[in-house]
């Protein structure tokens, strides 16, 4: 008999929201709600296991088939992989990928070498390589924004929600990059073998998110 079906869900922001849909869709969630230290937990009819990761292993898990199906945002998607199906857009986790630099500066302006901080590396390439400029880009693994606020980079490219962050550190958005918000992704080989489970949960979760979850 085949295992159940593994769902690697994104840990942290969009968990509350992906576990609501859920539960709109008609999943059990009780367990999920109170999980505890464990990570791996079943909804409570033993439809879906649910595997809490961060998000690049969520990619990494749908794309081996460690995991049949993922929750991720686009961002994540956009940085860290391809190889499986995005099936639909969830509608949660939304916020805007964005260049941001210090109010008042002009980060086009001029001819000098410009460097911008990110922790998307490949989505911030990929965005000044589409201008034809040649950036100079550092990884930061978090609090992007003190990358302009130290002096160490004129710019950053990162995530907007509210716009809080950006205007209690001086900084402002210069240009959106990209729309972001959280996708479901499935396996390759998952989507031929298992065809029919897989339908019925993308389904039920596209209709949760058209009824308004
Ligand atoms: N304001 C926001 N800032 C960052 N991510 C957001 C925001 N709103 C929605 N998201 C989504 O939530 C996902 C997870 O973000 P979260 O901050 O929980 O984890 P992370 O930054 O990848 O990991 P960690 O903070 O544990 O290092 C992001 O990949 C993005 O798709
Ligand atoms: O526009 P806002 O609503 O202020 O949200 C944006 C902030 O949220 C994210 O950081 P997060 O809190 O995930 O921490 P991190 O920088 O350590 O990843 C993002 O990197 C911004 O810093």
């Amino acid at each position: 008999m085949n295992r159940t079906i593994r769902m690697a869900l994104t840990k942290g922001r969009i968990e509350k929201g992906a576990v609501a849909l859920l539960e709109a869709a008609g999943y059990g969630c009780a367990g999920l709600r109170d999980k505890g230290r464990r990570l791996i937990v079943p909804t409570d009819g033993g439809e879906i296991d649910v595997v809490f990761a961060k998000a690049a292993d969520v990619i990494t898990y749908v794309e081996t088939g460690a995991c049949d199906i993922g929750i991720v945002g686009k961002d994540t998607i956009l940085e860290n992989g391809s190889s499986f199906y995005e099936m639909a857009d969830l509608g949660i986790g939304r916020c805007r990928m964005v260049l941001a630099a210090p109010k008042g500066s002009d980060f086009f302006s001029g001819y000098a070498a410009r460097r911008v901080a990110s922790k998307y590396p490949k989505i911030a390439a990929d965005y000044f390589s589409r201008k034809q400029l040649d950036v100079g880009i550092i990884k930061i693994e978090g609090s992007v924004e003190l990358g302009p606020v130290l002096g160490l980079t004129d710019a950053i490219v990162d995530l907007v929600e509210t716009g809080k962050t950006l205007a209690e550190n001086g900084l402002e958005v210069v240009e959106t990059v990209c729309e972001v918000s959280t996708r479901l992704i499935v396996n390759i080989a998952s989507l031929k073998l298992r065809k029919t489970e897989i339908e019925e949960i993308v389904g039920r979760l596209n209709a949760a998110k058209e009824a308004g979850a």
